[in-house]
């Protein structure tokens, strides 16, 4: 598991033009609640297209600790025969959620109105991660958690005997804590009602109709008011996972700062609760068209094209825009690093609680490499120096988080020298196949001993 064994530097050198079409693996917000969901119905939920990351693997691991039957019948292609709501048994030992916040989170919701008891931990990101987030809410359905210091891992969390039904408004923009609080509303009586000032991915809400469950969602000039009817009987469904945006993110922002290049990423998902960053890109100038509209699941999808766009400009990268891009800020930083003038980006504080600090370990890296980074609590700006103007040289640290290591690889294939990563491993948790499909589009890599 990433983060517990050796480390994997990699070294990212000059690409060639980056060319051809990039499939990128499953959604992993949408798999980790393919397995959660699947898990609370009745009967057999068939998955196409999961994502094999480590954390969604671990997501399965844990659905059988509390009783479900998960089989893997070839690549992507999954079963989970469910227990139905209120029908998790408790497992017998800790359950590991590895490296991933969704896991975790989204799991203690799903179990915390069954009067069962279970222990969580997970790797050392993990582990640092707050999770009062998640056990504040559970507390007013009835359960119990006693965490570290911090409310962090390991925790143990001792699900409501008698769950009330809950009303409940998020104190940050996350679809972690709504979908806690959803899940756990699956087994109280009566409605349970979330609100949120500002919305989040949609996925839970979307898929929890899915499987049969009485939703509403609705605009009020308090937020968006999500009510949900306890008990209901979740109907298995077949489920075929889209790629995922946050990782498609990768090759299209290789493809706009390496010279030449000219990327297809086809069949991602442009769901407005996750597309800000391409509305960003393509603001900031950048050759991004989407190809081939279409509907597919109820949502638009699209495939992306992106070619190289040496005259992208700074923006100021609207506020509002954060939650629906919340995971692509580390990527963002890196093609602002190409662009020409300021890049700013406010109301981002949730950077600094996601698997490292990312706005530290961005800003850091990126001196580091020549780029000049200013930085607050809840913003940063990025001066950028170029198309051709990052020097690059640098080895920077990846502290366990696969989307910091991502960026550096991509930044090191546009820079002037190459990039080191002195951990690559923790890309295996949301895109497994990273190194291999850079490759074939034209990525260098080296493997280091040491970094
Ligand atoms: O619900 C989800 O699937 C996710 C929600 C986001 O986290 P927060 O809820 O902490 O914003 C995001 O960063 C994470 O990668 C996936
Ligand atoms: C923040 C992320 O994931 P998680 O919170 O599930 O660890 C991410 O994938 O960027």
């Amino acid at each position: 598991m990433s983060g517990h064994g050796t480390p994997e530097p990699l070294r990212s050198m000059k690409a060639a033009p980056l060319k051809g079409e990039a499939h990128v693996p499953g959604d992993k917000s949408i798999s980790h609640r393919s397995l959660i969901l699947g898990a609370m119905a009745v009967g057999e939920t068939r998955i196409t297209g999961l994502l094999d990351g480590e954390d969604v693997l671990r997501t399965a691991d844990a659905m059988r600790a509390f009783g479900a039957e998960v089989i893997e019948h070839g690549p992507g292609n999954w079963s989970v025969h469910g227990v139905g709501v209120g029908g998790f048994r408790e497992p017998e030992d800790v359950v590991d959620c590895g490296n991933a916040g969704t896991g975790v989170r989204l799991i203690m919701g799903a179990m915390a109105t069954t009067p069962i008891t279970a222990t969580f931990t997970g790797d050392a990101s993990l582990r640092s991660r707050p999770m009062g987030r998640v056990t504040d809410p559970m507390a007013l359905f009835g359960a119990q958690s006693y965490g570290r210091r911090g409310g962090r891992l390991p925790m143990t969390v001792v699900g409501a005997e008698s769950p009330v039904p809950v009303r409940y408004k998020t104190p940050m923009p996350s679809a972690q804590v709504k979908s806690a609080v959803l899940l756990a509303g699956l087994n109280a009586p009566g409605e349970t009602v979330v609100i949120e000032a500002e919305p989040t991915r949609d996925h839970s809400e979307r898929m929890l109709r899915g499987f049969g469950a009485d939703l509403s969602v609705v605009d009020t000039p308090e937020g968006r008011v999500i009510t949900l009817k306890g008990h209901p009987e979740l109907q298995p469904q077949t489920i075929d996972v889209p790629r995922d945006p946050s990782s498609a993110a990768f090759p299209v922002c290789a493809a706009l700062i390496v010279e030449g290049s000219d990327v297809l990423v086809p069949n991602i998902g442009l769901n407005p609760t996750r597309a800000g960053l391409f509305e960003t890109l393509r603001d900031m100038g950048a050759d991004l068209t989407y190809e081939n509209m279409r509907e597919e699941g109820g949502e638009p999808v699209a495939d992306l094209r992106a070619r190289f766009s040496p005259d992208m400009k700074g923006i100021e990268v609207p506020p509002e825009r954060a939650a629906s891009m919340i995971d692509e800020y580390p990527i963002l930083s890196v093609v602002a690093s190409f662009a020409s003038g300021v890049t700013s980006m406010h109301g981002v504080k949730e950077l600094r609680v996601k698997e490292s600090d990312r706005i530290d370990a961005m800003a850091k890296g990126l001196r580091a490499n020549g780029v000049t980074v200013e930085e607050g609590e809840d913003w940063w700006e990025v001066t950028g120096l170029g198309a051709h103007g990052v020097p690059g040289g640098a080895t920077v640290q990846a502290r366990l988080d696969h989307r910091i290591a991502m960026s550096f690889l991509c930044l090191g294939m546009a820079s002037a020298n190459p990039v080191t990563v002195d951990d690559a491993a923790p890309v295996r948790t949301s895109f497994p196949v990273f190194e291999p499909l850079m490759t074939t589009l034209g990525a260098r890599f080296e493997r280091l001993n040491t970094p």
